[in-house]
């Protein structure tokens, strides 16, 4: 499946009866990238959980290539080029690195493995480790591969660096950047570092207590230190 555009119109979502989203609209090219920052707790994993069905809605759209998959199920979206790559990095820890990554590659042929292994060489030499032997790393390399097997044209990606050591950060933003640079899929980020977030995508937008209090270029929020101090903290930027 190629890239495919992301529309969102007033999507208000939550968890039973608590309402976290509220009237969120923002869309997102076929093929390009965005991140969305802010700080703890202001419902950048629930956007990424709402785009993918694993929360309540209370209203609104979204659209895929300008389909609505609003009233679709998490499985129905996924095979309708939605994928998540979760922050709890869900691998099945009893499982080889391989048979993880059979369980994502869906109805293709079994060699396709290979792609996740040109895409992250550490998951070929850990290929007979279970999941639960991996390091935090490997198990974020082995959780993104699972899903980029799938062929998701829409890619959701939360706080991936998170815990990580700066060597493994580095590894994991430069396969990023070479999918996304590849143009089969449009991107979504959840960053808590602000510039490997601003670095990744061309455009952003902030949460704040669920809602979107601001929408730009990157370029324009690495310009504007006094933003940025305002919705995500002082210092952020060096
Ligand atoms: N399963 C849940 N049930 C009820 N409320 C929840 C649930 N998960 C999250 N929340 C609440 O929703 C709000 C947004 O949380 P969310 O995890 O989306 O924020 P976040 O911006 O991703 O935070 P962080 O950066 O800490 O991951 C918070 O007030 C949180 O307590």
């Amino acid at each position: 499946m190629p890239a495919a555009s992301l529309e969102v119109r007033s999507l208000s979502a939550g968890y039973g009866p608590t309402v976290v989203l509220e009237d969120v609209s923002f869309s997102v090219p076929a093929g390009s990238r965005l991140s969305i920052l802010g700080r703890n707790g202001m419902g950048k994993t629930t956007l990424l959980s709402s785009l993918m069905g694993l929360t309540r809605r209370y209203g609104g759209e979204i659209r895929v290539n300008g389909n609505d998959v609003a009233g679709d199920k998490s499985s129905e979206r996924a095979l309708k080029g939605v994928g998540l790559v979760p922050q709890t990095r869900d691998i099945f820890r009893s499982l080889t690195v391989e048979e993880n990554l059979l369980v994502g590659i869906k109805d293709r042929p079994r060699s396709v493995i290979q792609e996740a292994y040109d895409m992250f060489p550490r998951l070929h030499e850990r290929r007979r480790n279970l999941g639960w032997q991996l390091s935090g790393g490997e198990q974020q390399m082995l959780s993104t591969a699972r899903t980029i097997l799938g062929r998701p044209s829409v890619l959701l990606l939360d706080e991936p660096l998170e815990g990580l050591a700066p060597v493994i950060c580095d590894e994991l933003m430069a396969a990023f950047t070479r999918l996304a640079a590849s143009g089969e899929m449009t991107i979504l980020l959840v960053e808590q570092r602000l510039e490997s977030a601003l670095d990744f995508a061309e455009s952003v937008l902030i949460l704040e207590r669920g809602q979107i209090v601001w929408q730009g270029s990157s370029e324009a929020l690495r310009s504007d230190h006094s933003l940025v101090e305002h919705y995500i903290g002082v210092g952020s930027l060096h």
